[in-house]
């Protein structure tokens, strides 16, 4: 099984169990060897120093080091968690059961992890994002984007999509909210992001209503930040003729219906998102083969990948005459049910 860990106040077992549900049917539609986890900490990361981080996430590995393993349950990052928080837990459990890299994936590089999984949401997301755009005659250059989150997967989307030549007009995170129509230089935020800890009070940039982010006017949405965040108080005034879900269950299924009357095109959180967790799968690859790939060769795969399951969502809109989401529904679970019934469950 497969997923990541997350550090957030809101976390509870309904949502860790929704999650790693989903992470079943993404594995499935990325095609990789997995079925579903993840775990959580209802906790603000951002209120504890690096101490505290370490002595939680150790006690939370102490209770966990025999559920998890290499063949069993392999955690990566998820919101509030990183490399760092994955360097803990290889070593906390490796205290118990030998020292085991595999053993977690989004390491840090020096301890196994592998090029270009930090990235790797972000970059999947990209891939994703110009799969459906050149299906439109359309690509990235041009397109104005509003991303919501400027975390892992928000900060490399948009780092991304601006070299792309993409035009990213609005970004937010916990701080606040803030928008340039001529298109924010991303590297800059960045410097900014590092020395202030948000994208609040960046020079170039005017403030807007952290509120009103998801229906600023745009071509494509990424929510790259909570669930729920698109729903029936918002749907109707969402601008976007595309959304791309980097984060997991953005859009709630009110809001689903209301977009799709409205003609807005939505990429499925698990197919859009799943570069982070096919990655995760090519570093457990390498640990397990003790090799390191280098990083065009990661990417290159990746692009496969994302490619490959594009086509194999299309392809199951096309059968069904369904729209993105039931397509990535129908592949992942007609997978998952194939391998069911080939070990010997009744159909
Ligand atoms: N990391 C991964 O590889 C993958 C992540 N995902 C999903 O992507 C999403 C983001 O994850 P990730 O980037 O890793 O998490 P991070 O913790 O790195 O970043 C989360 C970002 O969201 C911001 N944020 C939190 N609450 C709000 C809010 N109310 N409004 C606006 N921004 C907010 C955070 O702000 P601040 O930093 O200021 O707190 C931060 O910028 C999640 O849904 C996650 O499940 C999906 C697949 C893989
Ligand atoms: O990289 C992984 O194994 C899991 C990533 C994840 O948590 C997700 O895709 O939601």
């Amino acid at each position: 099984m497969k997923g990541g860990i997350r550090y957030h106040p809101e976390v509870d077992p309904d949502e860790v169990n929704a999650l790693a549900q989903l992470m079943t049917w993404k594995t499935a539609v990325a095609n990789i060897p997995y079925g579903g986890a993840k775990g959580g900490i209802g906790c603000s990361p951002s209120d504890l120093s690096i101490s505290e981080l370490e002595r939680l996430t150790r006690v939370f590995t102490q209770k966990i080091h025999d559920l998890i393993g290499i063949h069993t349950d392999v955690p990566a990052p998820d919101m509030g968690t990183n490399p760092q928080t994955m360097a803990w837990i290889l070593d906390e459990y490796s205290k118990f059961h030998g020292y085991s890299p595999a053993v977690v994936t989004g390491k840090p590089v020096d301890l196994g992890g592998s090029l270009g999984r930090d990235a790797a949401t972000g970059r999947g997301a990209l891939f994703a994002t110009e799969a459906l755009l050149n299906e439109h005659g359309k690509s990235v250059a041009g397109q104005r984007f509003v991303i919501q989150g400027f975390g892992n997967v928000g900060s490399w989307a948009a780092k991304l999509i601006h070299e792309q030549g993409g035009k990213v007009v609005a970004v937010s995170d916990i701080t606040g909210a803030i928008k340039n129509e001529k298109g924010i230089d991303i590297e800059s935020l960045f410097k900014h992001v590092k020395e202030t800890r948000g994208v609040k009070g960046f020079h170039d940039a005017h403030p807007i209503d952290a509120n009103s982010i998801l229906v600023e006017d745009c071509d494509v949405l990424i929510p790259a930040a909570l669930g729920g965040v698109i729903n029936k108080d918002n749907a109707n005034e969402i601008k976007a003729k595309y959304i791309i879900e980097a984060a997991n269950h953005p859009t709630d299924p009110e809001a689903d219906e209301i977009l799709s009357k409205k003609g807005v095109t939505i990429l499925p959180d698990i197919y859009a998102n799943s570069g982070g967790v096919t990655v995760s799968y090519f570093e457990w690859v390498q640990n397990i083969q003790g090799f390191m790939w280098d990083e065009k060769k990661v990417n290159d795969e990746l692009k496969t990948y994302m490619t490959r399951g594009f086509k194999d969502v299309k392809e199951m809109c096309k059968t069904h005459n369904c729209d993105l989401r039931m397509g990535a529904f129908t592949l992942g679970v007609n997978r998952v049910a194939r391998a069911t019934v080939l070990r010997g469950w009744e159909a």
